[in-house]
């Protein structure tokens, strides 16, 4: 039995703020990790697509400059990009570890479990804490159809060493969205699943209707109130068949369905922790049913967005929580950004306008089309749209639905707007570089 201050259960972006911050505080702590450390985002999320989506918005600001002095548009060469990507991810678990190493944070590789004692068995060793911080991320989701054992997922595509000429996608959310982005950029037909008429569905309605449109009209296959009910082996291919009886075959489908919350193994039973089917149930300090035992990052039951900021802000949050002397606030988030990258990127924070349009009142909302802004024209944005909601009686940003190519950093500079509370005079009392994306930021309330 080895006793430590806080053990963690897991060492993706969660897991590992929580560690660090704790060592930092003076506490011992361990962080068992059973497979990949650094976990989803480094090795087969956020970073490896965005890696590929170098390449992918290279290509498009190069096809839109056609009309604009440049020549040829490049193709993307798949098994040199994967060779770029594979660089970066298979550096991180042996980084990651070697972090821990220096840093003197006890870390055991195993699958990590509760026992009835409350301790926390890592294959061979057992871990007595005060504290325990769940941290194990959600897993993609399987859909139950025929054919099942044919899907593929993300952890697939962004490890391929030969990427099908033909790829189909279960689901339009995050995933399925960009990752079939990357697939039309390699020059794969791809197919674009979706079994409701709302793919995306946290993002703004119109805007997801302007993606929708040019996603179709770079050549995907985007089917809406469509659902796949079998899978089956076809020769060298697949033939996917729906419920309305309409079939193809294709080199490959993956499981773009959304992701389930890392649970079912870790003995939460025998420790009095509270789960439903979207995660762990935990209190607005973060903490489970079992006071002792607290849950961050996406295998929390919470409304935020599944991101690695989030569980990054939740890691420092639960370190305040068991460091501080005095009771602490329960948690309380800024403003998220979320951004589904791409050719054209949709990128979404604080009040939608959809909210806003419900509570008129208090909020009103500019819709602007930017494409025949200087910024957007300048690179020939095909479509570039912004919803501004602005609470009409400070006359201050507090939400903005963004599409364009550059809505990664419209975004980014809303997020300072909003969190700063910075009305139109505040934000001029900056000089800002001009003509740049931040100088446009005076003309958007
Ligand atoms: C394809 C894809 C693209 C994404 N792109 C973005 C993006 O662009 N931007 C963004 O912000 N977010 C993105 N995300 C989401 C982001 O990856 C997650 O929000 C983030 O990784 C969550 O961190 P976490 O620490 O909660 O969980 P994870 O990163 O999933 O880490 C959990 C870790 O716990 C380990 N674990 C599980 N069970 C056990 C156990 N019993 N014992 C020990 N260890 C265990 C797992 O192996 C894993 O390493 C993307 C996700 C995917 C799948
Ligand atoms: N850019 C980013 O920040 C980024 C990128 C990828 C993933 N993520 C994170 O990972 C999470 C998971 O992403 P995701 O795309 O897997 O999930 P998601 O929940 O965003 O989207 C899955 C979609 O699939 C649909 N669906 C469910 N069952 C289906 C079926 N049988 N057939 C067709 N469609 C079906 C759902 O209605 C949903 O719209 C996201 O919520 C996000 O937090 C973030």
């Amino acid at each position: 039995m080895q006793q430590f201050d806080t053990v963690i259960l897991g060492g993706g972006p969660g897991g590992l703020a929580v560690a660090y911050g704790l060592h930092a505080q003076g506490q011992r702590v361990a962080v068992v990790e059973k497979d990949l450390w650094g976990g989803t985002c480094p090795n087969r999320g956020c970073d490896p697509k965005k890696i590929l989506m170098a390449a992918v918005e290279a290509q498009a600001r190069s096809a839109t400059l056609q009309s604009h002095g440049l020549n040829g548009v490049p193709q993307l060469d798949w098994p040199a990009l994967m060779a770029k990507k594979r660089a970066y991810t298979s550096m991180i678990p042996g980084g990651t570890e070697s972090g821990l190493k220096s840093a003197e944070i006890a870390h055991f590789h195993a699958a990590a479990r509760f026992n009835a004692d409350g301790s926390v068995q890592a294959g061979k060793d057992q871990l007595k804490a005060t504290n325990v911080v769940i941290a194990t991320g959600q897993a993609p989701r399987l859909p139950h159809i025929a054919g099942q054992e044919w899907l593929r997922t993300s952890n697939d595509f962004l490890d391929l060493d030969h990427l099908p000429d033909d790829v189909t996608f279960m689901g339009a959310g995050y995933v399925g969205v960009e990752l079939a982005t990357i697939a039309n950029a390699a020059g794969r037909q791809v197919h674009l699943v979706h079994h409701s008429d709302r793919p995306l569905r946290a993002f703004d309605a119109d805007l997801v209707q302007d993606l929708m449109s040019r996603l179709k009209a770079a050549g995907i296959d985007v089917q809406l109130m469509t659902d796949i009910v079998k899978v089956e082996p076809d020769g060298d291919e697949y033939r996917v068949t729906t419920k309305s009886g309409a079939s193809w075959t294709t080199g490959m489908v993956f499981a773009s369905a959304g992701r389930l919350p890392v649970i079912a193994d870790l003995g939460l039973d025998q420790v009095n922790v509270a789960t439903t089917t979207h995660g762990i149930t935990v209190n607005d300090h973060l903490q489970t049913t079992n006071p002792h035992i607290f849950a961050i990052g996406d295998v929390v039951d919470r409304p935020q967005p599944k991101l690695t900021p989030v569980a990054g802000y939740e890691g420092r949050y639960v370190v305040t929580a068991l460091t501080a002397t005095d009771a602490v606030d329960p948690i309380h988030y800024p403003a998220i950004p979320s951004v589904v990258y791409g050719k054209s990127q949709l990128a979404q924070i604080g009040v939608t306008p959809e909210q806003a349009q419900r509570d008129s009142q208090t909020y009103r909302v500019n819709d602007l089309d930017l494409t025949h802004w200087f910024s957007y024209q300048r690179i020939e944005d095909p479509k570039a749209r912004i919803k501004v909601v602005i609470e009409r009686a400070s006359g201050r940003i507090v939400g903005a639905a963004v599409l364009s190519m550059e809505a990664e950093q419209v975004i980014n500079y809303l997020a300072f707007v909003i969190q700063q509370k910075l009305d139109s005079v505040a934000i001029n009392q900056s000089i800002l570089a001009y003509p740049t994306l931040a100088s446009d930021l005076t003309y958007f309330n």
